[in-house]
């Protein structure tokens, strides 16, 4: 370890170790100015000790919010006390590159720093040491874990082939609004949709195209809807759909607007460009609904009625 003069030259075996070790040592002045650091500080800084010592800290590793830095050392002198920084409230300190295999999650070394009071035989706090610990490997093996679970926790809300959340994730919304709704009464309305003589599309044009048929009807509910409104596939080819601070008449208005821009679709598949039609049934949320179910029942019984009265249309069911 390279030292100020009054510094630890007798031990050479400890100055061996602490400059060999695998953590960064690094000792200030009360000025910020470096007395000493240790051989992992130069080897990640690429800078020569000599070239570094007695120079202010700043100077050295300008990447350091000074503002930061000195208000956590005022308070490891003041206190005398040892005071932590870690990678998850602040990625580094001292910007090191990392030497593991490119993690696509970090250029930079992840560290944990400790800082304590070094206090000299006169019982005086005249240095400041700072301990960088590498947890580049923790951390990002903390991050990536995340990030898969977060995927997988998208993955069991969304519906595979046509990215609307699937019936368990939406009928979980759902009834959370449901409940909402029990506290704080709103104008909500359920709608529920559902592709005209789908199974013909499947036996004519086989199942390939079906599916493509699925993925464009759920694409326009997606495009036409807002971002504050809930689309869930519920079955096969049947669509649920919460449009929040929406009364009746709105919702139908949209139910209809919905259902021309689906008419309208020319669908690309394998067996050349279809056309398909949706049924829909609108229902409003009423304080007299006993549960959820009966909600889902009275846009049912709307969606029922336009199929019976001929498909492709929209009928809204009062209670
Ligand atoms: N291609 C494809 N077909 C599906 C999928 N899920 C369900 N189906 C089919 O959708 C069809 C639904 O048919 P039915 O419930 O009889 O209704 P329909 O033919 O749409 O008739 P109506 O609803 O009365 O207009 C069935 O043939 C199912 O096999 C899917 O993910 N992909």
């Amino acid at each position: 370890m390279t030292q100020s003069p009054q510094g630890l030259t007798e031990f050479h075996w400890l100055i061996e170790v602490l400059q060999t070790v695998d953590v960064g040592i690094l000792v200030l002045d009360l000025e910020y100015r470096i007395t000493a650091w240790n051989g992992f500080m130069e080897n990640n800084s690429g800078i020569n000790s000599t070239q570094a010592l007695d120079q202010s800290l700043f100077t050295v590793f300008p990447e350091v919010s000074q503002e930061w830095f000195k208000h956590k050392a005022d308070t490891v002198v003041q206190l005398r006390n040892r005071a932590f920084t870690t990678w998850e409230q602040r990625p580094f300190v001292f910007k090191f590159r990392h030497n593991r295999p490119i993690t696509g999650v970090t250029e930079f070394m992840y560290q944990n720093c400790t800082f304590i009071p070094v206090i000299s035989t006169s019982g005086e706090v005249e240095n400041l040491a700072v301990i960088v610990y590498d947890v580049t490997d923790i951390a990002t093996g903390k991050i990536e874990l995340n990030l898969v679970n977060q995927r997988l926790a998208q993955l069991s809300r969304t519906d595979g082939l046509t990215q609307l959340y699937n019936r368990a994730y939406w009928e979980t919304l759902f009834s959370s609004e449901y409940m909402r709704l029990q506290r704080q009464e709103a104008e909500v309305c359920l709608i529920m949709l559902d592709i005209d003589h789908f199974k013909r599309v499947n036996d004519t044009y086989g199942h390939q195209a079906g599916d493509d048929v699925i993925r464009a009807v759920s694409k326009a509910i997606r495009d036409n809807s807002r971002t504050t409104d809930i689309a869930g596939r519920y079955g096969g080819e049947e669509f649920a759909l919460l449009l929040l601070d929406s009364d009746a008449q709105n919702s139908y208005q949209f139910a209809e607007r919905l259902r021309k821009k689906i008419a309208a679709l020319q669908v690309a598949t394998e067996a050349g460009i279809l056309q398909v039609t949706v049924s829909l049934g609108v229902a409003r949320w009423l304080p007299q609904f006993q549960h959820h179910g009966q909600w889902i029942e009275a846009a049912d019984r709307g969606l029922y009625r336009s199929k019976d009265q001929g498909r492709n249309q929209t009928s809204i069911e009062a209670g």
